[in-house]
Parts: structure tokens; sequence; C-alpha cells
């Protein structure tokens, strides 16, 4: 459905690399998990597909196809985006206009995508809502953003998601700004949908727990690069083999045993510079680094990044 082929993204006019050599390919269906520590590249990786990336980020190498159709010029990106390939972002009251009521959005927006008269637009607003679970529907057209909860926005958001009726929609980091009940029913919402509606989602996500739960395969990433890809069973069952994914996976606060204190990774990401051109970008906080982690740059084969594997932690 989506391959990507050594990506790389810099920032303009300097050596960093914001995605280096990136290589992934989901299937049509899956459910596909993205993780990694706050400035991983997630992000830029969900924009790069769909062709979002703005100066000083500049793609300088890499495809990206669209079920075997490479996406090369603005007209090609344009034409998926927002119509094949949605997304859903972080924060919905921010990704909604606040002087527009749901309902001129919602019509809009289907207006635009099926091309049809406001009458029917808004029949399908309204089962659009319905879809995504909003009780009374006719009269949450009239509400604007800031009558509604972030909940019930992201409600919205994904409505206005699917009026293209899209293969694969990108959900990056879509619950973090709501609470945990909330977000229970958002992912159940997501996951419904996606059966049936027979939709791939890539889901973004820095809660490996999260994960570990809703997704078939995920993706480790740091500093701007793959270190691991993992099934969701081998990441339950503990067979993970590089140690930042066990790293990441150690970070995640046990709720069956109260700790004397929370792990988490020591040190910080760096940024990926030409000094990481010959070296594993993770080694100065990795546990397990050799001197080849230091002099040498490990490939991405058989889904892992790493000279000094773990077999299973468990
Ligand atoms: N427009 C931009 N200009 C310059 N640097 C950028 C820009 N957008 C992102 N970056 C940098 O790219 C790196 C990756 O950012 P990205 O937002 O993709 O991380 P992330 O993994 O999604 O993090 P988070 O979980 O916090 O959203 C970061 O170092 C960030 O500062």
């Amino acid at each position: 459905m989506l391959k990507i082929e050594n990506l790389n993204v810099q920032l303009e006019k300097t050596d960093i690399h914001i995605l280096r050599d990136i290589n992934l390919q989901v299937n049509k269906g899956e459910l596909f998990g993205i993780a990694g520590e706050s400035g991983s590249g997630k992000s830029v990786l969900a924009k790069t597909i769909l062709g979002l990336i703005k100066y000083p980020l500049i793609k300088k190498s890499g495809k990206i196809f669209f079920k075997d159709k490479e996406l090369k010029s603005d007209k090609d990106f344009n034409e998926i985006r927002g119509k094949k390939i949605s997304m859903i972002f972080q924060n919905p009251t921010a990704s909604l206009n606040p002087v527009l009521t749901i309902g001129e959005q919602l019509i809009e927006t289907i207006k635009l995508h099926k091309k049809c008269d406001e009458k029917t637009a808004r029949k399908i607003a309204i089962n659009l809502l319905r879809k995504v679970e909003i009780d009374f529907p006719e009269e949450r057209l009239k509400s604007y953003p800031f009558n509604l909860s972030g909940g019930m926005n992201q409600r919205v958001m994904i409505a206005l998601s699917l009026a293209s009726d899209p293969e694969v929609l990108i959900a990056d980091e879509p619950t973090t700004a709501l609470d945990v009940t909330t977000q229970t029913k958002i992912i159940n919402l997501l996951l419904k949908l996606k059966e049936e509606k027979g939709l791939t989602i890539i889901f973004i996500s820095h809660d490996l727990s999260l994960l570990e739960m809703i997704t078939d395969k995920i993706l480790i990433m740091y500093a701007g690069e793959t270190m691991e890809l993992i099934t969701k069973s081998d990441l339950q069952d503990g067979k993970i083999k590089h140690p930042y994914t066990y790293a990441l996976k150690k970070s995640v606060p046990d709720i069956e045993h109260k700790e004397e204190y929370l792990y988490s990774i020591p040190g910080t990401i760096e940024q990926n510079s030409k000094s990481y051109d010959n070296a594993c970008i993770f080694y100065k906080r990795c546990d397990r680094k050799r001197e080849i982690c230091t002099k040498q740059k490990p490939q991405f084969k058989n889904n892992l990044k790493c000279f000094n594997p773990l077999i299973s932690y468990c």
C-alpha cells in the first residue's frame, strides 16, 4: 500500500539529518505503529509521506510509493493528500477552524471531495457524525469547536478525515491531548472504522504500551533513524532485539508493581549530524555498545539496526 525507500530529510544548509535512510512498507489493512521519543522524527516522517514538509526541512533523496506509484511532484502529492491518505493530528481543537461551525467545515469538505450539492453534503455530514458516534448530529452541525470537548472535536476530525473515503489514515498522536477514558473511546472508534472500512492505519505514538495493544507491527525510530521493526507479539513476548526498543519498553511504568523510581533512558536524544555518518546514532546512550558501534554505522537488515542485539530479555 505504502512503501518508502532510502528516504533522507535534512535541515537545509546544515549537516543535520532529520530522517536518515528510512525504509518501510505498510501493507493493506495493517495497523502500523511508529514509536520513539519526542524528537525522533515521527511527525516529520508522516508529513513527508504527505508531501507537507517545508523549508528549512528538505527531502534530499528517497522514494515514496503509494500503491506502486511513485509520488514525485507536488501534483502527485496533491492527488493523494486528504483524499487517498488522510491525517489526524494531536490537538483536534487546534486543527479545526475556530470561527466556522462543525457543519460548515464538514459540508465544505464533503462538497469538495464528492462534488455534490449542499443538501447531499449535509446528509453525508450527518451520517459521518453518526459513524463517529456523535449524538444528535443535526444539532452538532451548528456547534463551534469551542462548544465541544476535546474528545468530541477529535471525533469531528476523524469524520473530516473520512469525508474523502481514504484508504490510509495517518493518526499522529491522536489521543495524547485527551484523558484516558476518552483516549480509549477514540481508539476503539478507530479500530471499529478500520474493520468496517478496511482502512490501513499508521498510528504514531510515543506510548509503546498503547501501540503494543493495538498495532500489528511497530517501527521504532530514534533521532530520525529506524532502529527496529517489531511485531506486536514479539514485543509482548519480550522478543526484543534492539537495546533502544528494550530501553523504551523499560521506560513504561508497570502498574502491577510499585517501583522505587521510574526508569528513563540516560542522556538525551542528539542531533543526527555528520559525526554519526560512521557511528551508531544511539551508541552514547546504549549499555550494549561495542567499539564497532563508535566507528561504523549499522545497516538496517532483517528489521534491525544494531551490531550487538539482545536476543530476548525475558
Ligand atoms: N519545521 C522545522 N524546522 C526545523 N526543525 C524541525 C522542524 N520540524 C521538525 N523539526 C525537527 O525535527 C526533529 C523531529 O521532529 P518531529 O516533530 O518529527 O519529532 P517527533 O518524533 O514527532 O516528536 P514528538 O513526539 O514530540 O511530536 C526534531 O529535532 C525537530 O526539532
